[in-house]
């Protein structure tokens, strides 16, 4: 259902302007589509799992992205969380997605097997995902202190034979203020790389 309703929408991926990616680095060769969260029954159901399963609030979080790799479909290299600090925003879409924060955490979830290839790999921290239907992972890329945590820095692998398709949720930050309180470092710790 997910899938039939996204298929006929698809548009090339675009990435946006303010994420932590080197503009050299940007290589998304997929399709996708937004979906709202409040869509349908079967959204509004996946959106209070969300809920259940991570504890956060989604109430301003982003619609999901359905996105589709086809035979050599991959996405480069890239942190999920945005570079507010460094790049310049003055477009008023850029500024409403100040406004809600970074983006704390991914939920991403796998719609197909793909027979070969479209793996999530987490090479920083030697980890990866081959994508099984029905399933999800879900990850924080902010750390306690709200900053952006490069060991979340993951790629979609080329599909080999098959056909992928994910759906993303990437849920912002200010809403959770109450829920994931920023934390003191503990002594001796840094995620900085
Ligand atoms: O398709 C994947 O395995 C990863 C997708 C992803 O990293 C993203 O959409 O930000
Ligand atoms: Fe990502």
């Amino acid at each position: 259902m997910l899938i039939g309703k996204a298929a006929q929408n698809m548009k090339n991926t675009k990435i946006h302007k303010e994420r932590a990616v080197p503009k050299k680095n940007r290589g998304r060769t997929a399709k996708g589509f937004w979906l709202k969260k409040e869509s349908n029954e079967l959204t509004k159901r996946i959106t209070r799992r969300i809920m259940d399963m991570t504890g956060f609030d989604l109430a301003d979080s982003e619609g999901f992205q359905v996105i589709n790799y086809g035979i050599g479909g991959h996405y480069f290299l890239h942190m999920d969380y945005f570079d507010f600090a460094s790049s310049n925003h003055t477009d008023t879409r850029s500024r409403y997605s100040i406004d809600l924060g970074d983006r704390i955490a991914t939920v991403l979830f796998y719609l197909t097997d793909v027979e070969q290839g479209g793996a999530t790999v987490f090479g920083d921290v030697g980890y990866y995902v081959s994508p099984q239907a029905g399933t999800a992972i879900f990850w924080y890329n902010l750390d306690t202190d709200g900053n952006g945590d490069p060991r979340t820095r993951h790629a979609a692998c080329p599909v080999i034979v098959g056909s992928k398709w994910v759906m993303t949720e990437w849920i912002r930050e200010k809403r959770q203020i109450f829920i994931r309180p920023c934390l003191p470092k503990a002594k001796g710790t840094s995620t900085k790389s």
